[in-house]
């Protein structure tokens, strides 16, 4: 098995709230807790919940937008906490990100050239040739024709702006584009022409996508393998295909079951799933789902269930669909057991 391109190890993320007064304790976000995957070049990992639930702050652990409370993220074997200026650099042409409102995210005085070659021209001095012919390779790479690297952002439909945005994030040729919600601002016939034309990058050049989305239907279309979080952690983490066939998780049975179903031959499974999330202030003891779920048993309650791995290359955290007991090959040692949470690298050819 060839070394993963990204690898996340038991990644934390808590946000404290204010300074405290008079020694009381400071309230505590626990905005992701504990997790870990890993993501192979070309492959396209998605992940999905509820609002709040720990995406975004993924998204941003990764970017190094913030920094993580405990937990290693690496690159080709190379933890990013540990880079120097130089090496640094060279790590984030490789990471890039595209964001959900196109518009917010570029600056509204540059035109479309100017956007797209910026992140070029803060490595390398570009002349103004180099700069006019880069423009309008990236901006055939995403399907616009080169007389719209005049225009600004404000003269660009959604659709475009979001291609300007993709177009940004190549232009530096990443290994890895971070996605966060790029669609979710989108009509859905341009949701799809964005989503396919991600698909045909990613064809073209190789490029690894962490997809973060609410969206199940979207989720379906580009993703590969998907991580199903709640409350900051990672509850199952699949294969695509296995997933939306046959979830394992409580919680995601109840996330298809919520979503609408574009294809009317499809079943709908009936799983209720009642009451709010709860808060990553104070989460519920043991498995932060138990209150919401029709399957909870005490265990449930008293203890976070580990990530275990399932016979057809998945791993759910549930006492009751996965118990520890149901690991396939040989009972986990101590070392193992802390080293669950890993998600298996899964190729897809
Ligand atoms: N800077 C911050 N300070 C305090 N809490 C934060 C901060 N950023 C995020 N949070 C909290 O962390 C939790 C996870 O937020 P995050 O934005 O990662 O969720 P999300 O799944 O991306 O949600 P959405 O789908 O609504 O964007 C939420 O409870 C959020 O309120």
């Amino acid at each position: 098995m060839s070394e993963p391109l990204l690898k996340v190890e038991n990644l934390t993320k808590h946000y404290a709230l204010g300074l405290g007064f008079l020694k009381k304790s400071i309230p505590v976000v626990r905005a992701v807790e504990d997790v870990s995957f890993s993501v192979q070049a070309g492959e396209t990992l998605c992940i999905v919940g509820e609002s709040g639930c720990g995406k975004s702050t993924i998204a941003r652990l990764l970017m190094r937008i913030v920094e993580p409370t405990s937990g290693r993220v690496l690159i080709d074997g190379t933890d990013i906490a540990g880079l120097k200026r130089k090496a640094l650099r060279a790590w984030r042409r490789r990471m890039q990100m595209v964001f959900q409102d196109p518009y917010s995210s570029l600056n509204p005085r540059l035109t479309a050239g100017q956007i797209i070659t910026e992140p070029v021209d803060n490595f390398e001095r570009l002349t103004r040739s180099q700069r006019k012919s880069l423009a309008a390779d990236l901006l055939g790479k995403v399907g616009m024709s080169a007389e719209m690297m005049h225009r600004l952002p404000s003269e660009l439909s959604g659709g475009q702006r979001q291609r300007l945005g993709i177009a940004r994030a190549l232009a530096l040729q990443p290994s890895l584009i971070i996605a966060d919600e790029a669609v979710s601002a989108l009509d859905v016939s341009v949701q799809a022409q964005i989503l396919n034309l991600l698909m045909d990058l990613q064809q073209q050049m190789g490029i690894a996508f962490i997809f973060v989305s609410h969206d199940l239907s979207v989720v379906e279309h580009i993703g590969h393998r998907v991580a199903v979080m709640y409350l900051g952690r990672i509850v199952e983490l699949a294969p695509c295909d296995a997933l939306f066939a046959k979830p394992v998780h409580p919680y995601t049975e109840a996330l298809i079951a919520a979503a609408p179903v574009p294809d009317p031959t499809r079943v709908r499974l009936e799983v209720p799933v009642e009451g709010e999330v709860p808060s990553p202030i104070n989460p519920p003891s043991g498995c932060a789902f138990h209150p919401r779920c029709p399957l909870a048993v005490e265990r449930c309650r008293l203890e976070v269930p580990l990530l275990v791995p399932m016979a057809d290359g998945r791993v759910v955290a549930c006492h009751v669909r996965a118990p520890a007991s149901h690991i396939p090959a040989e009972p986990p040692t101590a070392e193992k057991r802390s080293l669950a949470p890993v998600a298996q690298p899964h190729h897809f050819s």
